[in-house]
């Protein structure tokens, strides 16, 4: 991996050699990655690969972490999440953390706003009409699909800019998929800088610039967008798909 001067200027998120432990156990061996400003990039692997560690790494929820996690240039391995989310970093878990109890607005609103180029609540709206209708809806009735899209629009009302989206499109019908995928691409064209846990390679390929492959906590490989035909056996067999 190249890393002139100029490279680093580039990087929004500079990841390199990170190690992460869950109390003895060793999960992340030495993990590199880049991410350019506005980019969006997939990490793909098999399960239990190591990709929902390494975002929650990024995003300091592990104690257990060694190496080097820059964001815009500052270091962060070994900052608390709540600084790194301060510095523009928003966390997306698989399980969606809406709470079912509180309305769809109520969970709009739980996350402080840290960052002063946060959207706007008719922004938000305006990026997820169907939050909208819901507005006075509890977490509990909502689909799956409208779980994900809050879950989504939740953190941009924070003013983040690196998005750390795990499986958006886990459970979800095909149609809700492709609605989650047209919205991704509407953050892209907002130059959102997106790294996104996925299985399913076909929607990778639809919303991502580049796709790391991860395996035994690893990257093993980096796969550009216009390669991903190409490379399609490659990928399937690191899938096991
Ligand atoms: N809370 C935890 N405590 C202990 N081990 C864990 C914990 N979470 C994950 N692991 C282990 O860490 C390894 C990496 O898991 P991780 O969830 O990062 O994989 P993944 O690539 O995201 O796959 P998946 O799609 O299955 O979540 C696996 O061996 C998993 O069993």
């Amino acid at each position: 991996m190249t890393d002139s001067a100029a490279d680093r200027r580039d990087c929004l998120l500079r990841v390199r050699d990170l190690n992460a432990w869950y109390d003895e156990s060793h999960v992340l061996h030495g993990v590199d990655l880049d991410l350019a400003d506005g980019e969006v990039v997939t990490l793909l692997g098999r399960n239990g690969a190591g990709k929902s560690t390494t975002l929650k790494a990024i995003m300091g929820m592990l104690p257990g972490r060694a190496g080097s996690i820059e964001i815009a240039g500052a270091e962060t391995i070994g900052l608390p999440a709540r600084r790194i989310a301060r510095m523009g970093v928003a966390y997306c878990p698989e399980n969606r953390g809406i709470f079912s109890s509180l309305t769809v607005l109520e969970n709009l609103l739980l996350p402080p706003v840290l960052q002063p180029d946060g959207l706007s609540m008719d922004d938000v709206l305006g990026l997820f009409p169907n939050l909208r209708a819901r507005l006075n809806s509890q977490g509990t009735k909502l689909s799956g699909g409208e779980q994900q899209m809050l879950a989504i629009a939740r953190i941009l009302r924070t003013g983040s800019r690196i998005l750390l989206l795990d499986e958006p499109t886990e459970g979800l019908a095909p149609v809700v998929v492709q609605e989650i995928g047209h919205i991704l691409r509407r953050l892209r064209a907002r130059r959102y800088t997106i790294l996104l846990v996925e299985q399913n390679y076909r929607f990778a390929a639809a919303v991502a610039d580049r796709h790391y492959v991860m395996a035994n906590g690893r990257i093993v490989d980096m796969i550009r967008g216009d390669e991903i035909t190409a490379r399609q056996s490659e990928i399937k067999s690191y899938l096991g798909v």
